[in-house]
């Protein structure tokens, strides 16, 4: 079984990665996706970030329906912070049978040369790239292990919705109605 393997903080989970999760899912060559809920990226600190716990609760209230996408909390036992090598490494090791492969959107593509081991990564996982507005060019794009999915732009960002939140302005259908009603019910993000 390949598992395509969506990383992320997930802070919270948006219309956005459900959009290129289910893409992703159907493609002929990918059985299942997979969020893993990331506690800290190495390259992000942010006051604003929710427990992982809190994420991961989002992830599952918004994938409750569909049994190709599953939510993993593999990395919160894991030491911090949450490097993508160290835990594609375990999970290989746990899944022998399982082939994995990455998936990132465009934004994070520029600076993926400088995460740890990436050429490791690259050259036993391989990347497929969901294109996102504002990117920065990257050589990568070209790279023989790297496949762009051709599906539509999606311009919609974690960021984008606690903005919304903090602002009271509404963030229905930004959001599945579930993790709505967590945000809400939890006063995330306030
Ligand atoms: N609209 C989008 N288009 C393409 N890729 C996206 C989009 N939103 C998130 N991603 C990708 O999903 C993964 C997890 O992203 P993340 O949880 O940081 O969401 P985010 O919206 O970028 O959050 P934030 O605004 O807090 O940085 C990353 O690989 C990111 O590039
Ligand atoms: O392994 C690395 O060096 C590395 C560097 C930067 C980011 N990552 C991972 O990339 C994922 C995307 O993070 P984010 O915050 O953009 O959702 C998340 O799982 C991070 O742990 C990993």
């Amino acid at each position: 079984m390949t598992v395509g393997l969506f990383f992320g903080s997930f802070n919270p989970i948006h219309i956005g990665h459900l959009i290129i999760a289910n893409v992703m899912a159907e493609a002929p060559e990918i059985s299942q996706v997979w969020f893993v809920v990331s506690p800290q990226n190495p390259f992000k600190q942010r006051k604003s970030l929710l427990h992982e716990f809190d994420r991961l609760d989002m992830v599952n209230a918004a994938i409750q329906d569909n049994f190709n996408l599953r939510a993993s909390d593999i990395e919160f036992n894991m030491p911090k912070p949450s490097y993508t090598i160290d835990t594609l490494t375990y999970l290989t090791e746990k899944h022998p049978d399982y082939t994995f492969k990455l998936i990132i959107g465009q934004d994070n593509l520029k600076s993926f040369p400088k995460w740890k081991n990436s050429d490791q990564i690259l050259s036993k996982y391989g990347l497929y790239v969901y294109p996102r507005p504002n990117s920065q060019p990257s050589e990568l794009l070209d790279h023989e292990n790297v496949k762009v999915i051709d599906s539509p732009m999606l311009d919609v960002s974690a960021t984008f919705i606690r903005k919304c939140i903090k602002k009271n302005q509404s963030i229905r259908y930004l959001v599945p109605s579930e993790v709505e009603k967590l945000i809400v019910s939890k006063k995330f993000y306030l």
